[in-house]
């Protein structure tokens, strides 16, 4: 098992990274109260309730461990959903001193740690990731929420977990599909933030599209630690935590377009690194060489690099106006300055941001 802490001026908590941890009922034990409610969704239940259920009983048999199964999909990461939750919460009679657990992928760590936000103005919750996406990414930092028709993510709050246990096992089970989607998150690591890690997965990729697990662990690894960083050092998004959006500003328009579900988080966050990219290139921050070194990568993990068919230029800028780094009404764009380096900046040629929608076009 490898560690890492996330230090934030409130707040500190553990990164458990390992194989069998869902297991290991001595990490979860100090962070858990006499009332815990299990979060996930029909298609993880039957994977790995019962595992963490026989983890959790093991310290303390009194304990209350309920659980509520929700329906799976990005189409039901939405607020009425999320009233299942609480419903249950009441029904429970859980008070403020409950732990909510997030067992599943980044749809049920955003709407649990939401629900941990909001039932009964703030109760604690562990996030318990079990995609390659959510191992390296939503399970650490504290965003959490639900998306709205109009908007991506539009409705939710900053709240931190107490822990993050990733259980490197529960990868064993995970569609080819959803796994290269993950990728996609680890390469923005990489092209935002450190050219050494994005080498590495270059000369890593083949195995790590094998699943070969010390790489995969590796890979988890970094891609947490950057995230920490990032995190530690801006916690809210006031400033340099938006370069942990690269691509997601052309991602959220796809998903959003789509009507959530039809393209995965990370394939339309793959479609989004590319367009970045080369907006980055027709800027004159990077080489035509970097957008080649992205798109081999993603075409070798089957990730799209094409616009969704028919999504139009227009269709972009509308939902694009709404993306959350607009400030007075200017679009704000996360850009590679160098491989390795992000901005996020207004500053750009709106001649420019149209030549690379209309690049992508299908
Ligand atoms: N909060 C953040 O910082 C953050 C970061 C990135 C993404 N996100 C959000 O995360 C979501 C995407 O997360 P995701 O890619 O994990 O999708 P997901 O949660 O929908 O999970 C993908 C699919 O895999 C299934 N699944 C999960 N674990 C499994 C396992 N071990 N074995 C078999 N099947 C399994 C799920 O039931 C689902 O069908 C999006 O809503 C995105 O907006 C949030
Ligand atoms: O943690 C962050 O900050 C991120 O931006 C990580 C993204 O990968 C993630 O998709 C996040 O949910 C996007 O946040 P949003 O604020 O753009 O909705
Ligand atoms: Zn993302």
């Amino acid at each position: 098992m490898k560690t890492l802490s996330l230090d934030l001026p409130a707040h500190h908590y553990d990164i458990h990274i390992g194989a069998g941890l869902l297991a290991q009922a001595e990490l979860l034990a100090p962070h858990l109260s006499p009332e815990v409610l299990v979060v996930t969704n029909e298609t993880i239940a039957p994977l790995y309730l019962a595992r963490l259920e026989a983890a959790l009983v093991k310290p303390d048999a009194n304990r209350r461990i309920e659980s509520v199964v929700l329906p799976d999909g990005e189409q039901h990461k939405h607020l009425r959903t999320l009233d299942q939750v609480f419903t249950r919460l009441l029904e429970l009679n859980y008070s403020r001193r409950c732990t909510l657990l997030a067992l599943g992928g980044g749809v049920i760590g955003d709407m649990t740690g939401f629900a941990a936000a909001c039932y009964q103005r703030g109760v604690n919750y562990i996030q318990l990731p079990t995609t390659l996406l959510s191992q390296v990414d939503s399970s650490v930092g504290g965003k959490t929420g639900v998306n709205h028709a109009l908007g991506k993510n539009m409705i939710g709050a900053f709240k931190q977990p107490e822990l993050v246990l990733i259980d490197t096992d529960t990868l064993s089970t995970l569609p080819d599909r959803e796994y290269a989607a993950g990728l996609a998150e680890v390469l923005k690591y990489g092209l935002i933030a450190d050219a050494g890690f994005f080498d590495w997965l270059e000369q890593h990729w083949s195995d790590l599209l094998a699943r070969r697990s010390d790489v995969v662990s590796e890979a988890i690894y970094r891609s947490c630690a950057l995230k920490a960083e990032v995190v530690a050092e801006d916690e809210t998004e006031q400033g340099r935590r938006a370069i942990l959006n690269l691509g997601h500003t052309f991602g959220h328009a796809i998903e959003t377009w789509t009507g959530y579900g039809a393209w995965l988080h990370g394939e339309a966050v793959a479609t989004g690194l590319l367009m970045a990219t080369d907006l980055s290139q027709r800027l004159g921050h990077v080489d035509v060489a970097l957008v080649e070194r992205v798109r081999t990568l993603l075409l070798q993990a089957e990730l799209p690099v094409r616009s969704p068919t028919g999504m139009a230029r227009d269709n972009y800028l509308q939902l694009m106006a709404r993306d959350k780094k607009v400030e007075s009404g200017v679009l704000r764009l996360v850009l590679l300055n160098t491989l390795g380096h992000a901005i996020v900046t207004s500053d750009f040629a709106v001649q420019a941001l149209y030549e690379t929608i209309d690049h992508f076009k299908s």
